[in-house]
């Protein structure tokens, strides 16, 4: 039998498409009834067969969430004059619900963001003021976009009537004292961290849904952990020997002034850091080692690129006994098929970050190594949306009842 390049469990959606030339499909009738359909499909367009969710283009048809139809939510942006916080002001521009009623800055403060981030100024937004001049009356929900190591003072003192998404890494570990060690700073808000929701989204959606705090993932593991978790939960991976080398664009080092985020620092070279002990280590491990129900360590290389923003993951794994390839990608197909922001491409095709860019998804891939037994995983994202403000606000979305995809329907922008 020929191997099939997709995913067993889809089904080419053959009515609205038509075949071109032998090679690939083309879109026949671009219709309303084709994106409002909440059935899973596999489309194989111009050579790329991605396991999507081909429905949630539109409110009615989300998968995921409630609709609640009418209901606007004041939301706050703390750290608004930052990278993820305005980016965070970026996607809400086209939310039918969410509307920003306050926005801080630290040294910004007094200034309007659209003089700060000329990007925005025709969106209708408050000034940046103080975090301590804020009136948290005026909102219902705050993304804090804030260095870490500030946040959790701040969201401490917070009414706790808000629903809070912290992008930062102060709750992201269960454990305090793991905060302690990696983060070389003591954990100010530890009964807080009792009540933070992990908010990797695809996998932790039921929590998230009833959270009052969430914690955003980092960049890094959220690019890692949406390929090995189900695989680590199937048992189809071994949870030895996991080698993640990963590459980011710049901005994951966020705004601020710093030596090393230079132009000439940058360009024209690649350069790794925080070798053996980068930071979001301990949070990769916690989430996989949750997924495998046993500990696993990983050895983990970040890379800065000369790219203003993307995300690769490549990870080198061993196969568990008996599976191959097929499985792996099998699993992945059927793990994510439903969800709308995670796309298995098509077999062979590799992920690229310049397709995901300015967008909330994460692309992947699996790859038969040369060396029998083990395979190689490739993800992408863009750090700034499905590292961060995407998915800060798909959980948003979530917490407050509404479908996950709203202010999230961008594709990437190209080239
Ligand atoms: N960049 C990325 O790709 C990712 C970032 N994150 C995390 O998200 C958070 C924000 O990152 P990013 O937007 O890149 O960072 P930026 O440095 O770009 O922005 C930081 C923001 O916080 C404000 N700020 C700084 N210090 C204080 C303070 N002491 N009190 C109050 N406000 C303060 C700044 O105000 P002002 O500019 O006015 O001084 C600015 O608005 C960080 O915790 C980061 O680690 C998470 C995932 C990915
Ligand atoms: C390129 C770069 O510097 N990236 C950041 C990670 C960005 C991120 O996700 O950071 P948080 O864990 O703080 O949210 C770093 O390596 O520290």
């Amino acid at each position: 039998m020929m191997e099939s390049s997709t995913c067993n469990s889809a089904n080419l959606v053959s009515n609205i498409f038509a075949k071109d030339g032998g090679t690939s499909w083309k879109l026949r009738s671009y219709s309303s009834f084709y994106w409002k359909q909440s059935v899973k499909s596999s489309i194989r367009f111009e050579g790329i067969r991605a396991s999507v969710a081909a429905s949630p283009r539109t409110l009615e048809s989300s998968k995921h969430g409630m609709q609640k139809a009418g209901e606007v939510v004041r939301v706050g942006v703390l750290g608004a004059s930052g990278y993820t916080g305005s980016e965070i002001v970026r996607l809400l521009a086209t939310h039918p619900y969410f509307k920003i009623t306050l926005m801080t800055a630290d040294r910004k403060a007094g200034q309007s963001l659209g003089s700060v981030f000329p990007h925005l100024i025709t969106q209708d937004l408050p000034d940046m003021i103080a975090i301590k001049d804020a009136d948290f009356s005026k909102v219902d929900a705050v993304f804090c976009c804030l260095p870490h190591g500030t946040t959790q003072e701040i969201i401490a003192s917070l009414p706790t009537t808000l629903k809070v998404v912290d992008l930062s890494a102060d709750f992201r570990l269960r454990d305090t004292t793991q905060y302690e060690e990696w983060y070389n700073q003591p954990h100010r808000a530890p009964d807080l961290q009792k009540e933070a929701i992990y908010g990797l989204t695809e996998i932790l959606r039921e929590n998230i849904r009833n959270a009052r705090v969430v914690a955003n993932p980092g960049c890094y593991p959220t690019s890692v952990q949406l390929p090995l978790i189900p695989l680590l939960e199937a048992g189809l991976i071994q949870t030895r020997n996991i080698i993640i080398d990963s590459k980011s664009g710049v901005s994951g080092a966020g705004r601020g002034a710093k030596e090393a985020s230079l132009y000439t620092e940058i360009a024209e070279g690649i350069n790794s850091y925080g070798i053996t002990r980068h930071r979001h280590v301990p949070e990769i491990e916690q989430g996989l080692s949750d997924a495998s129900k046993s500990k696993v360590t990983v050895s983990f290389t970040p890379h800065l690129m000369p790219m203003s923003r993307g995300m690769q993951s490549t990870i080198y794994v061993e196969m568990a006994s008996g599976v191959n390839i097929e499985d792996l990608y099998q699993h992945l197909c059927s793990r994510y098929e439903d969800e709308e922001f995670v796309i298995l491409l098509q077999k062979k095709a590799v992920p690229h970050t310049r397709n995901v860019r300015g967008s909330n998804y994460c692309f992947m891939n699996v790859f038969e190594d040369r060396i029998p037994g083990r395979a190689i995983i490739i993800s992408v994202i863009d750090n700034l949306v499905k590292g961060a403000s995407g998915q800060a606000l798909q959980n948003l979305n979530l917490m407050m009842g509404y479908p996950e995809n709203l202010g999230l329907l961008h594709q990437a922008l190209f080239p």
